[in-house]
């Protein structure tokens, strides 16, 4: 979420008293928090819109994977298990070939990952796939605004590689190559970290999942804990299907490229050694990518320890028209 679209939540959505005995994450972490009776349970809702989360051409399969996947992601970033599931699904026709498609996708990945269909709603109107999650935390609830001055920041598998394969989405959608169809595979079929919950709830003291990219997102966690980080890009990890297909431009597409749905995390110097090798024991790669600081800024070093100027996350709204 941009400035923007925090600016409106606030000014519109965002109630005084949050947070509660009953609610003790409110609005603007990656999830809420709810206590029922005596459990904590993480509460998310991620929402996706034909030709602004993926184009209209997507396979059916695609759009069902996903509407899952990215609510997987944000499930995994407070550090909880999904559980139950509630689907809203607009639709601007029946077409039954492509919903059967789309169940698939989705209710596959829903099997995979433990989550049961509890419910939802069925419209009609313009493609649109709205998904909540509930389940409960695997410990602490672990949240953005944990992350203090020292600790290390860590993000797992590669990045930029779904900013490629949507520039080869909407280019024809064809793959020409098994690069090519590698990256596109990472943009259509997001793969949430779902392994790394309940790691993250022993070592992490802060994590946000990496939706409008890796820039933005970082930028987020560090107003929420109010400090400041130095990153380095040669340390951002990248794919060899990123390098083979656009090495000159990895680090802008590492840096901001989007809908990544990697987990970025901020760690206690002594407990980034056991996370690392636990992440590594699930097949998790986890990079260290540089360090929390006093703050405020954000500073991005390039190999020659020169700051890189900085693009903003994605905006659905964009962030000078306020
Ligand atoms: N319309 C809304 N009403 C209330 N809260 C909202 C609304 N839209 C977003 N939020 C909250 O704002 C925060 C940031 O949202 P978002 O950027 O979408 O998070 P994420 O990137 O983790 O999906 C979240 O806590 C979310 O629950
Ligand atoms: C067809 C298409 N165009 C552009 C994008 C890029 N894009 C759209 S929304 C988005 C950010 C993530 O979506 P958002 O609704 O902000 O998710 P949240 O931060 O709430 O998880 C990105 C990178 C895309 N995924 N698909
Ligand atoms: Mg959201």
């Amino acid at each position: 979420m941009s400035q923007r679209e925090f600016d409106l939540i606030q000014r519109y959505f965002r109630q005084a008293v949050s947070p509660a005995a009953d609610l003790p994450v409110g609005i603007g972490d990656d999830g809420a928090v709810v206590l029922a009776g005596n459990t904590n349970l993480a509460w998310v809702m991620d929402t996706i819109n034909e030709d602004v989360h993926f184009p209209h051409d997507a396979p059916g399969a695609a759009v069902g994977h996903r509407a899952l996947a990215v609510n997987l992601s944000d499930m995994v970033a407070m550090g909880a298990q999904p559980r139950w599931m509630l689907l809203s699904l607009c639709l601007p026709e029946v077409d039954e070939a492509w919903l059967a498609d789309f169940s698939d996708g989705l209710l596959s990945l829903a099997r995979d990952s433990g989550v049961t269909l509890a419910g939802g709603d069925t419209t009609r109107g313009p493609l649109s796939v709205a998904v909540t999650l509930l389940g409960p935390l695997h410990g602490q609830a672990v949240q953005r605004s944990g992350a203090r001055p020292g600790d290390r920041l860590l993000v797992s598998g590669t990045l930029g590689d779904a900013r490629a394969g949507l520039d080869i989405a909407l280019g024809d959608g064809h793959a020409a190559d098994a690069v090519e169809s590698e990256l596109l595979k990472r943009y259509l079929y997001p793969q949430a970290r779902l392994a790394l919950s309940p790691l993250l709830a022993r070592h992490a003291r802060a994590a946000i999942d990496l939706s409008d990219g890796l820039v933005g997102d970082l930028t987020h966690l560090l107003s929420a804990s109010g400090v400041g980080a130095t990153i380095h890009s040669q340390r951002l990890p990248r794919s060899r299907a990123l390098m083979a297909h656009a090495e000159e431009e990895s680090d802008a597409l590492a840096l901001s490229g989007g809908d990544d749905y990697e987990i970025l995390c901020a760690v206690a110097p002594e407990a980034v050694e056991t996370l690392v090798r636990e992440a590594a024991a699930e097949g998790i790669m986890l990079s260290d990518i540089g360090e929390i600081t006093q703050g405020p800024e954000l500073t991005v070093l390039d190999r020659d320890g020169q700051p890189v100027p900085l693009e903003a996350g994605f905006s659905h709204f964009g962030d000078d028209d306020a």
